[in-house]
């Protein structure tokens, strides 16, 4: 990456971490220290990637908190905070809102009468990607459009999991990378089919870099031989409800 330095949002795993929202996994116990160690790991990975660091406040009574992707989307100078589909977690969007407005940003809402999370919505290129998942409606993504001009907002049905980012993500060059089975490809310009579940979900650190998590060795593989310099990460104790490496952070 060129230019500025870029700020990376986290969020860190409250004491109530282990209660957080299982959908489409079974319940598997989650260690707290173990997550606190991840996530120390996750935040230096992103520093030495070149982000500055910036601590979301804590929300310790929402479990979820530390997904903090899904609160807001960033873009331009703009954001759009989050409407959770799931209610619980609508407490976590206002820490969030005061450290993007800390940041400058130009905040926008989506209003009453929507459902929409941040891990539903992938920016590939010059394309918004809306997931039409459990946690977002297409009324949010109608919403969305205008709030986010100059580019094109396509919506995609996701099924068997959680958000579109579960099963989807964009590799540095704007190309997509993804598991079939749980996306609709039609409206798609095509998708490198991840060898493993876990190899769907890829962060963006740089032009040429990408972070996977350990759980998908051969989608490293993968990337390295397709010539991109890839970070792996042991994220296991978020995995277990269902988070990804893209859930960890707002990147801006
Ligand atoms: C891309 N993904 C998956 C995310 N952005 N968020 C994961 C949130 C997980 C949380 N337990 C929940 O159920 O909300």
């Amino acid at each position: 990456m060129t230019g500025a330095p870029r700020t990376a949002l986290v969020r860190a795993p409250g004491p109530r971490l282990a209660e957080g929202l299982v959908t489409h996994l079974t319940r598997a116990p989650v260690d707290l220290g173990l997550a606190r160690a991840q996530h120390d790991a996750y935040v230096a990975a992103l520093a030495d990637a070149g982000f500055a660091i910036r601590y979301v406040e804590p929300a310790d009574d929402c479990p979820d908190a530390v997904f903090v992707e899904d609160t807001a989307i960033v873009s331009g100078g703009r954001a759009i905070l989050a409407s959770p589909g799931a209610p619980e977690r609508r407490p976590e969007v206002a820490g969030t809102e005061r450290a993007l407005r800390d940041l400058g940003l130009e905040i926008h809402a989506l209003g009453e009468g929507c459902t929409l999370d941040g891990g539903d919505v992938l920016l590939a290129g010059d394309t918004w990607y809306v997931g039409r998942s459990g946690r977002t409606d297409d009324e949010a993504l109608c919403r969305f459009a205008p709030l986010m001009p100059g580019r094109r907002v396509v919506g995609v049905k996701v099924g068997g999991v959680l958000h579109l980012k579960t099963a989807m993500t964009a590799l540095p060059d704007g190309s997509l990378i993804g598991s079939p089975e749980h996306v609709d490809t039609a409206g798609l310009p095509g998708l490198l089919v991840a060898p493993e579940p876990a190899g769907a979900r890829v962060l963006v650190l740089g032009d040429e870099q990408v972070m996977v998590a350990a759980s998908a060795p051969r989608t490293a593989a993968r990337l390295r031989a397709d010539g991109w310099r890839v970070t792996v990460l042991d994220i296991g104790q978020f995995e277990a409800l269902e988070g990804s490496v893209t859930c960890l952070s707002i990147l801006i």
